[in-house]
């Protein structure tokens, strides 16, 4: 099972979000959405990709502020969970893609293990950010642990 955490302002990535989730599932394995995520409905021992925009100075959207925060005051240990990351920033912005670190810094602070560089997703680019995420999601496939399907 591969969790998606989604942070989304104003749609375009939740957009995404939904876009990788079929993409996986086509692919053949159990992806579920969090809109609002939770640390307690996760797996620890699972795969996690964030997929965030980042709104504000480098902030993070309101939906997934609070995970952001429960994940800073939280203790358990994370050192048996894989995850990635998708950013979607604008590069106008001093503090591109900011959220998407943020969050990574958090989970990689706890020991999470980071199966990819992550994808930062410009707005200033002219493709659809969808697009972009869709044929970067195969490098993610490559590396993804085998049993997470
Ligand atoms: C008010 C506002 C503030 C933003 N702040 C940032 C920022 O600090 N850094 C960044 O990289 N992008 C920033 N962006 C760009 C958004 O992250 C980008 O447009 C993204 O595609 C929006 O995705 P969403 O529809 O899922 O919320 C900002 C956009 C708006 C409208």
């Amino acid at each position: 099972m591969i969790d998606i955490l989604v942070g989304s302002q104003m749609g375009a990535a939740e957009y995404v979000a939904e876009q990788v989730a079929e993409t996986l599932v086509q692919a053949g394995y159990e992806a579920k959405l969090h809109l609002k995520p939770e640390l307690d409905h996760l797996n620890p021992s699972g795969v996690w990709l964030v997929i965030t925009s980042t709104y504000g100075a480098g902030d993070l959207p309101d939906n997934i502020q609070p995970f952001a925060d429960q994940l800073a005051q939280d203790r358990r240990d994370l050192t048996t969970l894989f995850y990635a990351v998708i950013t979607l920033g604008d590069s106008g912005y001093d503090t591109f893609c900011e959220a998407g670190r943020k969050l990574a810094a958090l989970l990689s602070g706890r020991g999470a293990i980071s199966l990819i560089n992550a994808l930062e997703i410009d707005a200033q680019q002219t493709e659809l950010p969808e697009d972009i995420a869709l044929r970067w999601l195969p490098e993610l496939i490559k590396v993804l642990p085998k049993k997470s399907g």
